[in-house]
């Protein structure tokens, strides 16, 4: 399986050592295979572009420039390369390239002093200042350079990693940072990357391979996974020739209330669609008809409330809970939530007004079954743990929310994130913009529910159902531009993503 881990960025060194020593490969080559690949992917995002403007630092960072450089000036375009030295002491490897693309005729000029940098006209500049060998924040001669860079118009793209920008945790970093238009980065994406607060400075990002050793990358460990396809296909599971509605399992939704109706209908919509072999919608007496009406398919079970949640009677035949959508904070629903809660040990997965409530209340809290899926938005997450002082921090919370609390937590965003009781944490790489409206959310709770009622574990359902979710919304997005996208768009794509994985997942098995 294609490996998936955001390793740290000080982890680099030990996974270059194992590569170089067991390959085995020299360093220098290996410098050459990142900044090939890197010069591959720059020309396919600038076709047109004939002049390149290279920004080296002192390290292997710079030397990747360096090759970059030269690459580029063997094809024949024309190319500049700025040294940014503080002084003379470079890496081998840099040193050694450096000297070839002076050798080769390559136009090379020292920057001494900021003022001297006078990029061309029309030039697309490289970042390759500093990579992830940066240890503290960017000052002096070299933040200078930075921010006299970010004041250009001309487009930037970063090699590996924009300079400046640690790793992993920015929070106290007060130097200066590149701000890239693209990062093409070297075989796994940093976990800076994921965080909103860091687009400015990463712009686009891709991951180019650059064959480190498969065995240190999978045998090195790493807290933190993205998802690709691959990884998410192959945990869905697939109907066996004899399944029947009783053994596809059986969801129970608590959604809706008067005052919110669509939410209901969202998070039916989502399950039928997600493999349930039945669906069971627990919904206040006003909203009976209504899911008849829109879900066919759906067993409406009505609650004893006309307008609200507030208990339900029998759970013997559920496989999975999927509650919180639209069902409002009041005192009823409160009690409705504890009376489940006291009997309901099975798989679950709460959202919206039941984190609310949990929120306002920790004995509820207290009360979650061992397992528990939670879908915050960042606002309902904020209420659960308190307020976080920069996504890095918000990350740990996370992470220590779901340890504490032996849950599972999807915290919705950009790239959402699922956190496991385990300390891992999942980030998505699916879904756009155009998601970001009311009903998406509830579409989610009704996917992730059904998964679980189909046999998945709690971890498959929050990956497989935050992956398929936004899958879906992509191709919506496709087809209605993300301002067209509507959240039950979503649930009635949904129906191809799940084609696309069975398809894979067979594939594999013959
Ligand atoms: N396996 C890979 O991904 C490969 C990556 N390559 C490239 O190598 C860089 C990392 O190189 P490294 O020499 O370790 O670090 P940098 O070039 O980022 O930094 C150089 C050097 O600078 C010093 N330093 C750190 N912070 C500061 C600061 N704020 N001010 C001044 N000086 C600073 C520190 O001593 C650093 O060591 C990686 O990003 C890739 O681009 C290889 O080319 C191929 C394999
Ligand atoms: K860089």
């Amino acid at each position: 399986m294609k490996n998936n881990k955001i390793f740290k960025t000080s982890d680099l060194q030990k996974l270059d050592k194992y590569t170089i020593e067991n390959e085995p490969v020299t360093s220098l080559d290996l410098m050459e295979r990142a900044a090939t690949v890197f010069t591959e992917k720059l020309l396919i995002f600038f076709p047109n572009s004939h002049i390149f403007n290279i920004l080296a630092g002192s390290g292997n960072n710079g030397g990747d420039g360096y090759v970059v450089a030269r690459l580029l000036h063997q094809k024949g375009l024309n190319v500049k390369a700025f040294g940014l030295h503080e002084n003379d002491c470079l890496s081998p490897d840099c040193a050694v390239n450096r000297k070839r693309f002076i050798d080769m005729g390559g136009c090379y000029i020292e920057v001494k002093n900021p003022d001297n940098l006078q990029p061309d006209e029309n030039s697309v500049l490289v970042d390759a200042i500093f990579g992830a060998g940066l240890n503290r924040p960017v000052t002096g001669f070299l933040g200078d350079i930075i921010h006299r860079i970010n004041c250009l118009s001309h487009p930037v793209v970063a090699i590996d990693m924009p300079s400046g920008l640690m790793g992993e945790d920015n929070g106290e970093n007060n130097g200066a940072i590149i701000k890239a238009d693209y990062t093409f980065t070297f075989q796994f994406p940093k976990l800076a990357f994921m965080f909103p607060e860091n687009v400015v400075y990463v712009g686009h990002w891709e991951v180019l391979d650059i064959r480190l050793h498969p065995i240190i990358l999978r045998e090195y460990p790493a807290a933190y996974y993205y998802l690709t396809e691959e990884v998410v296909a192959s945990r869905l599971l697939i109907p066996g020739k004899f399944s029947h509605k009783g053994t596809l399992g059986n969801t129970l939704l608590i959604v809706g209330s008067y005052s919110m109706m669509g939410a209901a209908m969202l998070a039916a919509k989502g399950a039928i669609r997600s493999g349930t072999g039945l669906l069971s919608v627990h919904v206040p007496r006003k909203l009976k008809e209504m899911i008849h009406l829109s879900v066919p398919e759906a067993l409406v079970e009505v609650d004893r409330n006309e307008f609200c949640f507030s208990g339900v009677d029998n759970l013997s035949r559920i496989q999975a809970v999927g509650i919180g959508s639209g069902i409002g904070t009041s005192p009823v629903t409160a009690e409705g939530i504890r009376q489940l809660l006291s009997v309901w040990r099975g798989k679950i997965v709460l959202d919206a007004d039941a984190l609310n409530l949990l929120a306002a209340d920790s004995g509820l809290l207290e009360l979650l079954p061992k397992g528990a899926v939670l879908t915050p938005h960042p606002k309902e997450f904020e209420r659960l743990a308190g307020k976080s002082v920069n996504d890095f921090d918000r990350l740990n919370k996370l992470s220590t929310f779901a340890s504490l609390h032996q849950v599972y937590v999807v915290l919705k965003g950009a790239h959402t994130i699922i956190a496991t009781p385990e300390g891992e944490c999942y980030f998505n790489m699916t879904g756009n913009p155009g998601m970001a409206k009311g009903g998406a959310g509830d579409v989610l709770t009704g996917i992730i529910a059904a998964l679980l009622a189909s046999g998945h574990s709690s971890l498959d359902a929050a990956i497989i159902g935050v992956y398929a979710h936004g899958w879906a919304g992509d191709l919506v997005a496709e087809e209605q531009g993300m301002r067209g996208t509507r959240a039950g768009d979503i649930a009635d794509k949904l129906g191809w993503v799940w084609k696309k994985m069975e398809t894979y997942n067979m594939a594999k098995q013959r």
